[in-house]
Formats: structure tokens, C-alpha cells, sequence
């Protein structure tokens, strides 16, 4: 599969390299095309209602009006809105609006009312939207809110910054479509922040581009083939010892469930053996999980021990302490929560971070990521693998970015978005273990940059197979996510032994 993604800068230099030795309109001619095809496919056989084509001013427009064109002659009962611009027209558009005309699509001049619509396709705007989106368009956006039936978006939903998934604002608002069919190559707007909620189904039209006009993708979307490598069975003659030692620093007074939930994750990714190292007394066991060994931070040696630092680690004294002698340790670490709290507001402890040579992996959700960039969260969210390539490199760490298409980066600017994971995730303590599962995969010798993918691959697989199992998305508990964790790596491991075998 190919998992790239492209910037929309690349996307255009691969445009214009293609249009040297391309008629011109090749390139919006195949378009149309393409989401003829795919409108075809979501009708099915359904021929009863009319389908509604937006087309804007720009090429997208053009691409909605070739397909317009497409299912005119395919039989489908087409009504096009064209809203044209005051701007100057390509000539491929322009064409492509005479093509639409002259075929068996019927024109509206009016926003038609919200109607039975078998499908409504969005060709507003595309990777050329400049500014938020308002008057009619807006208030085309809201009727489509409104329909029943699939959406699908050409290119991008309009509205979405195809680079960022932000809606492009202030005060923005952006197509809510069930799929969509993105031209070229893959775009990152479409798989992280507002992406996920509206683009729905993403598809790919190559364009039948040579592979030889892309740039080098620097992001893509994660899967288990970037952490196969690390996916080996256990040999029969293992011992414990091989696994690893984990020990989760954290658990101040009053958050000692932050620490147990990182540990429970650890044990069940299959850290050889986890401690529970809190920074006020804890509980002597975890009735649930004694295989689970408490400590004091005070008196713990941290030598030689993978450590994830910061679940429910508070800020007092004691923890800088822990989190100094962490961030000093030979041994590979995961910093989370509290610890990154503690690191944005100290220097000192951020040069220490980058001075260290074993791996760093750093898990923040936006507003932590905001705290270490010196930014807001809002501003995080707006460019997040812009937030996750700073982080990375300031810190020289391998970054989480974590939220719906958690974004992983590394200090070269190399990207995954992750593209598993539900809502159901959005409760206290789920981060947690997923720190845990990082520091597990750490411990049992995963490299930084796949342990970063991998545990948040299978935190997300494991979610999502919750839910399959009706246990969410409302009401799914961090708790819960430990044992899916462990089914979701375990059918991997196997999946994985039975490839090789063949
Ligand atoms: N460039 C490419 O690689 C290809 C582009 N194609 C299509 O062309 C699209 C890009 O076309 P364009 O560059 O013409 O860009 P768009 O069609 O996305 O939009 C640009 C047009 O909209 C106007 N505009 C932008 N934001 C606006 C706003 N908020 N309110 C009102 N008007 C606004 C601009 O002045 C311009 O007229 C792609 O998304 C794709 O659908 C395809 O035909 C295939 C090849
Ligand atoms: N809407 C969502 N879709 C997918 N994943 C989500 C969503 N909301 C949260 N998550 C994931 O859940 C985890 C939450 O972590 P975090 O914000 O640190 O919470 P906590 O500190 O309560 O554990 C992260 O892995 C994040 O990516
Ligand atoms: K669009």
C-alpha cells in the first residue's frame, strides 16, 4: 500500500512537471474521471434521484464540472451549481465548463433547496483555498450539514487546509463529506486534527503520474509494515531478563492510578519486569496486577532501567529530583505528562535532554506541546506536524503528538500520522498507558522511532477493537486498553510469524 503523504507544494511541483509533456486538461480531464468512477461506486445501481455537483470557481471547480460531464453521460441525473469567481479562469476549467454544459448535466443558478439528493459532490474549493470560507459558500456548507445521503469531496473537503487538517479560519467552516477522492497523492490535512472528522473515507487518484515526477515524501501514514522488523517472535530458550526492565516513575499523592495504568500497559506490551516507582507512598501492591513491583522514588536505582517519567508525577521537589536523575540515565526513556511539564518550564533540563545519547521519546498532547513550544495549544492544533517537527528537533527526541492522527516525528522533519484510534480514547488515563506501551516496546529493544509507531498503532488498534466490541466509544475506560493492547500485539507477532513461514 502506498502510504505517503504529500505537502500541497509537492503536490504542485509534481502538477507542474506532469503539465510539460500533458495536453492541456489531461490532468483535470483524468480527475473528472476518477471521481466519476467513485460517485459511480457509492450510488450503486440508485438512479432514482439526482446527484448535486458543486463546482467553484478554480479547478476544483473544473474537476467537479468533468465529472458532472462523466455521470451525465454514464445516465445519472446530474444537477450542477457552478458559483464562478470574479478571478481569472484556467483554461482547463474553462474548457471542462463547456464540456458540462454541453453534455446532459442540468445547470442550477440557484442554491437548489435541500432536496432527496442521491449524493452531493463537493468541487468548491480545493488545495488553492486562500481564506475562510464565507456567504454563499458558507452557507453551502451548512446545507450539506444537512443532507442524508454520502458526500463526496474532490480533492479536499472545502474548507480543510490540506497541509494541516486545520479549518482554515478565523471562524472557518469545511465540507463534512463521508469520502473522499484526493488527486495526485495522499495529503496530511486529510489524516490529523480536523482532517479525520471531514474528509470520512479517503481514496487515492494517482492521475497515472510517473513515479518519477514525486519529491521524496517526508511523511506518511503509519502501519504495522514501519515496525515489522521489530515484530519477531519469542525464541523458545527466552528468559525475562531479555524483556527488559521498566520502571514508570510518577504517582504523586492522589495519582497513584496514573502510574499503575502506565505500568499495567508496560506489563501487558511485555516488559520483561515493571516497577511502580512513586514519588509519595503508594499502596505495598496492586491487588489486580501483583506482578507489578512498588517503589519509593527516593530510594529507587535507576540505573540500567528503561524509565517512563511523568504519569501523575506532580511538581514537587522530589520529582524534579527523579526527573533529573531520569533525563541523566544511560538507559532509554519516555517522558509523559508531569515530566514534560517540568522540562518546558526549565532550561536547564531541556539541555540536558538533547545532551543525552540514548533514545528520547516524548509524548505530549497539544497543550504540553504548546508548554515545551511556548505557544497555545490552538496554535499547536493549527499546524501539527509543524509543532512535532520543532519538538523533535529542539529536543533531538522522537515526538508524539498525540489527538485524533497523532502525528510522530522525528528530529530529521521525517513524519507518521497515525491513523488508528477513536474518541473513545478521550478519557483520563489513556495516554497513560499508552507511555507504558512505549516504554515496553523500548525495554524488549524496539528502536525510538518504531516503538513510537508501533505503540501508537496498536493504543489505537487496541481502541478500535473495543469498540468493535461495543465497548465504546462512550464510556471506554484507559483500563480497559491494556489487555486489547496485548491481543492486537500478539496477532501481529503471529501474523507476522506465518508471513515469514510462506
Ligand atoms: N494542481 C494540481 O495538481 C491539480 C489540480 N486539480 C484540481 O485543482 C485544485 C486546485 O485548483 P486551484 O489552484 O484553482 O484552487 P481551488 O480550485 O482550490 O481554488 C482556487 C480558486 O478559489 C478562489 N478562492 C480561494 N479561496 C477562496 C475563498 N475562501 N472564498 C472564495 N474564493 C476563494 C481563488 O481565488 C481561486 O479562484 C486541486 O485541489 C484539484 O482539485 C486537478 O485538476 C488535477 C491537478
Ligand atoms: N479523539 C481521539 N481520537 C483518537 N485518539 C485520541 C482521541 N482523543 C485522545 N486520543 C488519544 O488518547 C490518548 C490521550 O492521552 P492524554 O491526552 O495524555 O490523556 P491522559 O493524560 O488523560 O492519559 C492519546 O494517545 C491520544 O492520541
Ligand atoms: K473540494
Amino acid at each position: 500500500m502506498d502510504n505517503r503523504l504529500y505537502s500541497v507544494a509537492q503536490i504542485r511541483a509534481t502538477e507542474a512537471a506532469a503539465a510539460e509533456s500533458l495536453e492541456p486538461g489531461a490532468l483535470m480531464r483524468r480527475a473528472g474521471r476518477a471521481g466519476a468512477d467513485a460517485a459511480l461506486e457509492l450510488l450503486g445501481g440508485a438512479r432514482e434521484r439526482p446527484v448535486l455537483v458543486l463546482a467553484g470557481p478554480g479547478n476544483n471547480g473544473g474537476d467537479a464540472l468533468e465529472l458532472a460531464a462523466n455521470l451525465g453521460e454514464a445516465g445519472v441525473d446530474v444537477v450542477v451549481l457552478h458559483l464562478a469567481g470574479s478571478g481569472k479562469v484556467s483554461t482547463e476549467a474553462a474548457q471542462a465548463l463547456a464540456r458540462a454544459r454541453a453534455s446532459r448535466a442540468n445547470f442550477a443558478d440557484v442554491a437548489p433547496d435541500v432536496r432527496d439528493w442521491a449524493l452531493v459532490v463537493d468541487g468548491l474549493f480545493g488545495i488553492g483555498l486562500q481564506r475562510p470560507l464565507e456567504g454563499r459558500y458558507r452557507d453551502l456548507v451548512s446545507a450539506i450539514d444537512g443532507v442524508r445521503c454520502p458526500v463526496l469531496a474532490l480533492d479536499v473537503p472545502s474548507g480543510l487546509d490540506a497541509d494541516s487538517g486545520a479549518v482554515v479560519g478565523p471562524n472557518g467552516v469545511a465540507v463534512h463529506a463521508t469520502h473522499t477522492i484526493t488527486f495526485i497523492g495522499d495529503k496530511p490535512g486529510l489524516h490529523t486534527a480536523e482532517g479525520r472528522d471531514h474528509a470520512g473515507q479517503v481514496q487515492v487518484a494517482g492521475l497515472e503520474l510517473d513515479e518519477a515526477l514525486f519529491e521524496p515524501a517526508q511523511a506518511c501514514i503509519g502501519s504495522p509494515a514501519l515496525f515489522a522488523a521489530s515484530l519477531a517472535p519469542r525464541r523458545q530458550n527466552s528468559h525475562k531478563g531479555q524483556f527488559g526492565d521498566l520502571a514508570v516513575v510518577g504517582g504523586a499523592r492522589g495519582m497513584t492510578g496514573a502510574a499503575v495504568l502506565a505500568a499495567r500497559g508496560a506489563l501487558y506490551a511485555g516488559a520483561g519486569r515493571v516497577f511502580a516507582v512513586t514519588i509519595d507512598p503508594a499502596p505495598a501492591f496492586d491487588p489486580v496486577h501483583p506482578e507489578l513491583m512498588f517503589r519509593l522514588a527516593h530510594d529507587f536505582d535507576f540505573a540500567g532501567r528503561v524509565l517512563v517519567l511523568g504519569p501523575g508525577m506532580g511538581d514537587a521537589m522530589e520529582a524534579m529530583r527523579a526527573l533529573g536523575h531520569g533525563i541523566d540515565s544511560a538507559a532509554p526513556i519516555v517522558l509523559d505528562a508531569d515530566a514534560l511539564n517540568l522540562v518546558a518550564a526549565s532550561t536547564e533540563l531541556q539541555a540536558r535532554l538533547t545532551r543525552r545519547q540514548s533514545a528520547t521519546l516524548v509524548t505530549p498532547h497539544p497543550l504540553e506541546a504548546a508548554r515545551l513550544l511556548g505557544s497555545s495549544a490552538a496554535e499547536v492544533q493549527a499546524d501539527r506536524l509543524g509543532a512535532a517537527r520543532r519538538l523533535a528537533k529542539r529536543l533531538q527526541a522522537v515526538v508524539v503528538l498525540k489527538g485524533a492522527g497523532s502525528v510522530i516525528a522525528r528530529p530529521d522533519g521525517e513524519i507518521v500520522i497515525n491513523p488508528t484510534g477513536n474518541p473513545g480514547l478521550a478519557t483520563g488515563g489513556s495516554g497513560d498507558v499508552l507511555a507504558g506501551v512505549c516504554g515496553a516496546l523500548l525495554a524488549q529493544g524496539w528502536p525510538a522511532w518504531e516503538a513510537a509507531i508501533g505503540a501508537v498503532w496498536m493504543h489505537g488498534a487496541a481502541a478500535d477493537r473495543l469498540v468493535d466490541e461495543g465497548i465504546g466509544p462512550v464510556g471506554m475506560t484507559a483500563g480497559e486498553l491494556p489487555a486489547a493492547v496485548r491481543a492486537v500485539l500478539n496477532g501481529l507477532i503471529r501474523e507476522r510469524g506465518q508471513t515469514r513461514a510462506r
